[in-house]
């Protein structure tokens, strides 16, 4: 690990994706590599949760913001942390945009996660049209602040940020390391201005077209922290080799 930095993160997000034979693959090339430096997790669609071994970490990709009832189709947090999960991904573009998720659902989602003693993993991020305008730390400030409105600041102690750029998710168009940090240093500096000590402990991962090929640079940047891996985790090689990056 470099001086003055977090222990690094790296999460696969299967999406709606894999299969049983990924699950058995995954761990297999899991069970003899040595991560003492870094953690890691797998988000697998839901139905694959109960799959995995122990010594596998789990994450969910999402879960309701109510406690239990007539919700059909949805998964609540006490079912997730049955499962195993230790992470809930929340926020993600793919759910604000295919199942309009709010600001405000996004805040409701990582108050329950918290309660259940759960790790959210918050993601927040532009589309390339407020890249293009130049708002990208206005409409991030947007996002951050519905959270802290409703959970309050220190709750970050318990929040992992993900920095997704909406416009390098499954793209091939990763964000240059340099404008990756410009970013993570913003969002770092923006808790800072709540709390400086919540500010420097906070894990903030990237996420958009990570490989094994730019993740080292990526993760060497003072304020990111490991990443939300999407396309490469389905390959287990690949998602491996993203991990060692991070095993500093
Ligand atoms: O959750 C993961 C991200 O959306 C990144 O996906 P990607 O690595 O396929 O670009």
């Amino acid at each position: 690990m470099q001086a003055n930095k977090r222990r690094s993160l790296v999460v696969g997000n299967w999406k709606m994706n894999g299969d049983r034979s990924l699950v058995e693959k995954i761990q297999s090339q899991f069970s003899q590599a040595s991560l003492a430096n870094m953690d890691w997790a797998i988000c697998p669609p839901a139905a694959y949760l109960g799959l995995f071994d122990s010594k596998t970490p789990l994450g969910a990709q999402n879960v309701s913001q109510f406690d239990s009832g007539a919700h059909t189709g949805e998964l609540s947090v006490s079912i997730v942390k049955d499962l195993g999960c230790q992470y809930v991904i929340v926020g993600h573009s793919e759910r604000r945009e295919d199942n309009f998720e709010s600001d405000e659902v996004v805040a409701l989602k990582v108050e329950k996660i918290l309660a259940a003693g759960l790790t959210p993993i918050l993601c927040v991020g532009e589309p390339e049209s407020v890249r293009d305008a130049g708002t990208v730390f206005e409409y991030l400030t947007k996002q951050l602040d519905a959270v802290v409105t409703l959970v309050g600041i220190s709750a970050f102690a318990n929040i992992v940020l993900a920095y997704e750029p909406i416009w390098a998710i499954g793209t091939g168009k990763t964000a240059s390391p340099a404008q990756a940090q410009d970013v993570h240093g913003f969002i770092r500096g923006y808790l800072a201005n709540l709390d400086s000590n919540i500010a420097a402990g906070t894990t903030i991962l990237y996420g958009g077209s990570v490989k094994g090929s730019n993740a080292k640079e990526l993760f060497s940047q003072a304020d990111v922290d490991g990443g939300l891996i999407g396309g490469a985790s389905l390959n287990p090689e690949d998602f491996l080799s993203i991990c060692l990056a991070a095993n500093l």
